[in-house]
C-alpha cells in the first residue's frame, strides 16, 4: 500500500527450514519448519514499516530473506520493481550497497579488536570511491569519516573515531553500526530489533536517529520488533506477524489504536504503554483469557494459525486459512471475521469492523 512505488517489496515470501529428526532410509526427514509463509510487504522511500510479532513469529527470517542472507523457499523480492535475487558475489555486493542490515547486538556485530576508524574506513572503501576514482584516502577519507559520525550524532567526531567498541556504550556502538551501514549510502535499512538489547533509557535516541535518517535521507526502514508500542511511536505502517503469517497490516496509528485482528488485540493488550494502547478490544481479550503458546511450525495444520488461541475461533477458522483482505483502503486483516462469508465468526468489535470492501 502507499502511493509511491516501493523501493523494496516482497511477494509471497516463504521460508521453510528442514526440521531435525531421524533419517529415513538414509534420507533426511521431509518435515519442514514453516518459518515464513506467503508474506507480502512493501518498503517505501522515506517511510518506516514495522514488522511486529512474538518470539518465533518469523521476524528475523523475514529480515534475513530481504537481506538475501538466506535463500527463499518461495516468493519474490523486488528492488525497484525488478527481481532482486542475486547470484554470485558481485551481484550480492551491488545489492548490499542499496540494502543494508542493522543487527540486534551492536557488540557482536562490531569487531572488538578494531577501532571505529578501521570499521568505518573499511565500509567506506568497500562502497565509495575517491572523487578522482580509486580508493578513498587522505582528506576525502577523513571528511567522509567525520560526516558519517556526525550523521549518527556522535560529535565531535574526533572523540569517537579512534575508540574501540569496549570503550563505547551500547547506544554508541549501535550508532557506529548504523554509521557503517550508511557508508554504503543505502536506500533501504533493515533493522532487526535494533534497540531490544539496549538500555530502555537510550532506546528512544536510536529510534529518533533512524527516524531522522528516514526524513533527511529518504531511506526506507524496516523495523523489526516485538514491541508494538514502539511501532506506534516510530513506524508509519505496521505489519503484524504470527507464526510466519501476516495477521494484519495498516497505518501504525490505526493498527495499534483500533486493532482488527484478535491477535493484534492480544499484542496491544500486553503492551506496556502508559498511553493506553489497549482500549476496549484489549479488555475483551483479557476477559476471555487468550493465553497459550504459538503453534508448532513443523508442518502446521490448515486454518488460521492463531485459531488455537483465538476466543472467537470457529470450525471455519480451524479448517481454512484466511487470506489477507482489505478491510478499508489502508488496512487489511487475515481473519474470517472480516470476510463476507455467512458463516464468518463474530470477532466482537463492531467499532473496529468497518464495511468489508474486498
Ligand atoms: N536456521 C534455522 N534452522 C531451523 N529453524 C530455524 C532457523 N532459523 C529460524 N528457525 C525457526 O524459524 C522460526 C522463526 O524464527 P525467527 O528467528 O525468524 O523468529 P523471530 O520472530 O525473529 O523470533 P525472535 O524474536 O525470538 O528472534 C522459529 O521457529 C525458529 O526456530
Amino acid at each position: 500500500m502507499g502511493t509511491s512505488s516501493p523501493v523494496l517489496a516482497a511477494h509471497g515470501l516463504t521460508k521453510h527450514f528442514r526440521a531435525g529428526g531421524r533419517r529415513v532410509n538414509g534420507r533426511p526427514p521431509a518435515r519442514a519448519i514453516h518459518a515464513v509463509d506467503g508474506v507480502d510487504l512493501e518498503l517505501h522511500r522515506g517511510q518506516v514499516l514495522a514488522v511486529v510479532g512474538e518470539s518465533g513469529s518469523g521476524k528475523s527470517t523475514v529480515a534475513r530473506l530481504l537481506a538475501q542472507l538466506i535463500p527463499l523457499t518461495g516468493g519474490q523480492v523486488l528492488l525497484d520493481g525488478a527481481d532482486a535475487r542475486v547470484r554470485g558475489r558481485r551481484a550480492f555486493r551491488a545489492y548490499v550497497r542499496r540494502v543494508q542490515m542493522i543487527f540486534q547486538d551492536p557488540f557482536a556485530s562490531l569487531n572488538p579488536v578494531h577501532p571505529v576508524r578501521h570499521t568505518l574506513t573499511r565500509a567506506l572503501r568497500l562502497h565509495r570511491r575517491q572523487s578522482t576514482g580509486g580508493t578513498l584516502r587522505g582528506d576525502e577519507l577523513e571528511a567522509a569519516l567525520t560526516e558519517l559520525l556526525e550523521r549518527v550524532h556522535l560529535t565531535p567526531a574526533v572523540r569517537y573515531v579512534d575508540s574501540y567498541p569496549h570503550e563505547l556504550s551500547g547506544g554508541q556502538r549501535q550508532r557506529i553500526a548504523i554509521a557503517r551501514a550508511l557508508a554504503a549510502e543505502p536506500e533501504v535499512l533493515l533493522a532487526d530489533e535494533p534497540v531490544s538489547m539496549l538500555d530502555v533509557s537510550i532506546r528512544l535516541g536510536i529510534l529518533n536517529l533512524l527516524a531522522d535518517l528516514r526524513d533527511r535521507l529518504g531511506i526506507a526502514v524496516l523495523y523489526i520488533t516485538h514491541d508494538i508500542a514502539s511501532a506506534r511511536y516510530f513506524a508509519d505502517r505496521t505489519t503484524v506477524l504470527y507464526a510466519g503469517r501476516v495477521m494484519e497490516t495498516g497505518d501504525s496509528e490505526s493498527v495499534t489504536q483500533e486493532p482488527l485482528h484478535p491477535y493484534t488485540r492480544l499484542l496491544v493488550a500486553s503492551a506496556p504503554d502508559p498511553d493506553d494502547l489497549a482500549g476496549a478490544g484489549a479488555a475483551a481479550v483479557r476477559d476471555q483469557g487468550t493465553g497459550g503458546e504459538p503453534p508448532s511450525l513443523v508442518d502446521p495444520p490448515p486454518g488460521c494459525r492463531f485459531a488455537p488461541r483465538c476466543p472467537y475461533a470457529t470450525d471455519l477458522c480451524r479448517s481454512e486459512t484466511p487470506e489477507l483482505v482489505a478491510v478499508s483502503p489502508e488496512r487489511a486483516a487475515a481473519c474470517w471475521g472480516y470476510s463476507d462469508r455467512d458463516d464468518r465468526p463474530d470477532v466482537g468489535r463492531p467499532a473496529a469492523r468497518p464495511e468489508v470492501t474486498a
